[in-house]
């Protein structure tokens, strides 16, 4: 199974928001990374054949997508950023409606219904009303939605926007735990959302891919090259003059500082793990920079 993006453009008037982007995804779980507006949305919703390109392709199995139509949209979940969630819709009406909406026979549909509301925790509450329930609720009765015609294309656009860390982890749980046999991609500007559970991490900038790789290859590109220190007050422009700052904080006099450089800045440096999140912001700070 393979999803493959070939030289894939959308310009909005002179807006260029996914700008000649190439990639071959196969099962397993990427992390879209970037910061807003990078052109995340604009490429999940190509991928989902909701906007056509401009110019460029997207074939599963080497068929385009938007000559598959309804069979893309057979084997496709998604869990777009803003959902329409019928409020005064309880969870269960709610999922069967999705489920007449994608044709599904309604025997199997009323079982499936609940399976996935036990899967996605929402079992107890499934003659709630939505309006009643949290957003952690609401996101997980969105991606039970997508998952109702057991995709084989799972795309989540900003899954955890709005959860609170609990939630956030849970969530993690259940992405894992649906990638198997599955491409699943996450769309995100939460680093920690994607650290932990993606085989590939895919940054996006400018619409086009700045880098990508598995988190521990990402975060070796920086071995050698993270530090960090206790700098007097009056030092800190200086260092972030002349490099990436990933974090200070003014602590008991001093100031911490955690850089990307080279070389060993001073000797109150020392060297320090390099993560995802130094790669994230070193990626968008240094072009920033230039
Ligand atoms: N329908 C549209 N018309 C004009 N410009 C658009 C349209 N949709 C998106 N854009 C622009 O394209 C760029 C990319 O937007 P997009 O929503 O894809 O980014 P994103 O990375 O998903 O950001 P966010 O996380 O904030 O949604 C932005 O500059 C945005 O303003």
């Amino acid at each position: 199974m393979k999803l493959t993006v070939s030289n894939l453009s959308k310009q909005f008037k002179n807006k260029s928001a996914v700008d000649g982007l190439s990639i071959e995804l196969k099962e397993g779980v990427y992390g879209l990374l970037g910061a807003n507006g990078v052109g995340k949305t604009t490429f999940i919703q190509m991928l989902c054949g909701i906007l056509s390109p401009t110019e460029g392709e997207i074939r599963f199995n080497e068929k385009n997508i938007m000559d598959l139509g309804e069979a893309y949209r057979d084997i496709l979940g998604y869990v777009p950023q803003d959902f329409g969630y019928f409020p005064e819709f309880t969870a269960e009406k709610f999922m069967l409606y999705i489920a007449a909406v994608k044709g599904l026979p309604a025997h199997y549909a009323k079982e499936s219904v609940q399976k996935l509301l036990g899967k996605v925790n929402l079992q107890k509450a499934s003659d709630k009303k939505i309006k009643t329930f949290s957003g952690g609720m609401k996101k997980r009765l969105g991606i039970a939605q997508a998952l109702l015609n057991d995709p084989k294309v799972l795309i989540l656009d900003e899954p955890t926007a709005g959860l609170d860390p609990k939630e956030r982890a849970y969530f993690r749980g259940m992405i894992s735990d649906l990638s198997k046999d599955r491409i699943v991609i996450l769309s995100t500007h939460i680093v920690s959302d994607v650290e932990y559970i993606a085989d590939e991490i895919i940054f996006m900038k400018d619409g086009k891919i700045e880098s990508r790789g598995s988190v521990r290859a990402l975060i070796q590109t920086l071995t050698g090259k993270v530090w960090e220190g206790n700098v007097a007050e009056k030092d800190v422009g200086k260092y972030s003059e002349k490099y990436s700052v990933v974090n200070s904080h003014f602590s008991d006099k001093r100031t911490y500082i955690r850089l990307i450089a080279d070389k060993k800045p001073s000797i109150d440096f020392k060297e320090a793990e390099p993560t995802l999140e130094d790669v994230y912001i070193n990626i968008f700070r240094t072009k920033e920079a230039e």
